[in-house]
């Protein structure tokens, strides 16, 4: 896992390179700064012309593009289409002086901007400006708005545009010139890269505090910085690329860490084969307690996600006339019943010599539901994976205190003190009615409240969303990245609860979560082959066979 750093781990970060570790800032900025200018002659060979847009336009162009795909080689070094770089005050200002100093020495000739008070620049950024200048490079100051004109002319004609303007250093909006000079470079139509962050965005909670830089590209310095990998983060961050300051990688660790990133190598390691002896049920029985009259699909998709993400047999367990509907429907899946009069009888049946239960997906949230969601939780010992209509009964009559007394739910206090291994798969709206409050509070801070949720429960949370946050009651928190927009179609959670089910059989539940997540990620971008949109869940459930079957074969 690639471990994911605050701001104020980031300042650790710098403090214990220098103080400890004795590596001089100024190495750490040239280290920075030469990384970024390799990446950018890269992308300057790679990178496809935009037709111009407003900023607007912009903003959709980033969105819909593949950051590095194909287009005709942007420049070879061109007095006219050159290279435009804007440089703050601050050390990220100065990582954007070695930058042109790399790119001189490489044939390019950028056009340097400056923007911000010269008697306030930092120190290193002071030298780097100076070495710039000193190999009779120019430095144009953006203090007027007849400043601003040339930029825009530059702009236009401009083969890429680096933000070097901020850093992790902001800590407020941007605000004056310099809000006037990111509108400008937002407009323009060249390809946009932003050093560690693009200029505006909170690095903690990715929310842009002001006028925020739209990058094609992030090139962010050591390590990702957590607001680079929310929804917001990276609508605004483009492709995300970590340039490495030469400083080995086990420093996190001694100045810690505030998420990790799921790596493919990391779920490679978790997928063990199968003994030569294996069966059909030490592989792993998931019992899908899903489904009703008219929702019998919802079960269906999960059995299928649970199947091929390697279970060895699932049971659909569900109400008596779902599981008539679902007699003509499945070839390779049980079913049971549970029987209304005596719902904890059959379901103690249903759930003999199970490894895991999936639990919810069109489930229904009446009485008996809730009875069944009860009885489960009061007496499973296993994994038990949480979804959608579960979620719902945990937060019916909810003010997420787990105190029926004050309007929590009774499921809710039985979730408290299940035996089970519990992991929890929430939407943003469904995490907001579980903790009393409302979806846009969860996605303001998806960070917090992933693991305020995972303490609370008792469980591991997995937040869905564009990225998901995966959380677990001991604070450890997970992001996987790997998503694609084709993954939001009808029944794809289902799909997702399946997997996990099958993986929780085997693995501890953040790992089985985390794989999951990986995995339904990697098979909706196969099904995908590229779109953003037309698949359908049953196809997200095929490819996760391949996704399996590629990382064992490693
Ligand atoms: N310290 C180090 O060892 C390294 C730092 N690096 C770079 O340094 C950056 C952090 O540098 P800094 O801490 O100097 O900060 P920044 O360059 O991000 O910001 C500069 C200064 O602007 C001020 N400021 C904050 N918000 C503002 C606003 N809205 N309007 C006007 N001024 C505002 C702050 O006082 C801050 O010190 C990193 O993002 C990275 O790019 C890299 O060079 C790698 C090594
Ligand atoms: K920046």
């Amino acid at each position: 896992m690639i471990p994911v750093l605050s701001r104020a781990q980031m300042r650790a970060f710098d403090a214990h390179a220098i103080e400890v570790a004795k590596v001089p800032s100024i190495v750490l900025m040239e280290n920075a700064g030469r990384g970024a200018a390799e990446r950018i002659l890269e992308l300057l060979g790679e990178a496809p012309r935009r037709e111009p847009a407003g900023a607007a336009g912009a903003a959709g162009a980033n969105a819909r593009r593949a950051p590095g795909a194909g287009g005709a080689p942007l420049a070879a070094p061109d007095d006219r289409r050159r290279v435009v770089i804007v440089c703050g005050a601050g050390n990220n200002g100065g990582d954007g002086f070695v930058v042109a100093r790399h790119l001189w020495a490489r044939g390019h000739r950028p056009s340097v901007f400056f923007c911000g008070k010269p008697d306030k620049l930092s120190q290193d950024a002071r030298v780097q400006r100076d070495a710039w200048v000193g190999l009779g490079g120019a430095v144009k100051v953006l203090a007027q708005s007849s400043d601003l004109e040339v930029l825009k002319a530059e702009l236009g004609h401009a083969a890429l545009v680096v933000d070097a303007l901020f850093g992790t250093g902001l800590d407020r909006p941007i605000v004056g010139t310099s809000a006037e000079v990111i509108a400008l470079l937002n407009a323009a139509s060249a390809p946009r890269v932003a050093l560690d962050i693009p200029s505006g965005l909170d690095s903690d909670t990715g929310v842009p505090l002001g006028p925020t830089f739209l990058a094609d590209w992030t090139l962010t310095f050591a390590h990702p910085k957590l607001g680079l990998l929310t929804p917001s983060g990276l609508r605004h961050a483009g492709h995300v690329e970590v340039v490495g300051l030469g400083i080995p990688s086990d420093v996190p660790d001694q100045v810690g860490y505030a998420a990790e990133l799921i790596e493919q190598r990391d779920v490679a390691q978790w997928l063990s084969p199968r003994a030569a002896d294996a069966h059909k049920y030490s592989a792993g029985h998931v019992a899908v307690l899903a489904g009703s009259a008219g929702k019998i699909g919802a079960s269906l998709l999960v059995a299928h996600g649970a199947l091929r993400a390697g279970a060895g047999a699932a049971t659909i367990v569900t109400w008596p006339d779902a599981v008539d509907a679902l007699q003509a429907r499945v070839l390779e899946i049980m079913t049971a019943a549970i029987r209304p009069e005596s719902i904890a009888a059959s379901l103690d049946a249903a759930l003999r010599s199970k490894r895991a239960v999936v639990l919810g997906p069109g489930f229904g949230f009446d009485e008996a539901a809730g009875s069944a969601l009860g009885h489960v939780l009061a007496t499973w010992r296993g994994p038990l994976v949480l979804d959608a209509d579960a979620m719902t009964l945990l937060s019916s009559s909810r003010d997420g205190s787990g105190d029926p007394s004050r309007g929590g739910s009774r499921e809710f206090a039985k979730l408290l003190d299940s035996p089970s291994s519990r992991i929890l798969t929430p939407h943003a709206g469904e995490l907001g009615r579980l903790l009393g409050t409302s979806s846009d509070a969860i996605e303001a801070d998806r960070f917090h409240a992933a693991t305020e949720a995972a303490r609370r429960t008792g469980s591991v949370v997995l937040l869905k969303g564009a990225h998901s946050v995966i959380a677990s009651p001991t604070g450890r928190m997970v992001l996987n990245v790997r998503g694609t927009p084709a993954l939001g179609t009808a029944g794809s959670g289902d799909v997702l609860a399946g997997i996990i089910g099958a993986l929780a059989s085997h693995l501890e539940p953040l790992e089985a979560a985390c794989a999951g997540a990986y995995l339904h990620a990697e098979a909706g971008r196969v099904a995908a082959d590229g779109s953003d949109r037309g698949i359908v869940a049953s196809e997200i459930a095929d490819g996760v066979a391949a996704v399996v079957r590629g990382l064992l074969r490693r």
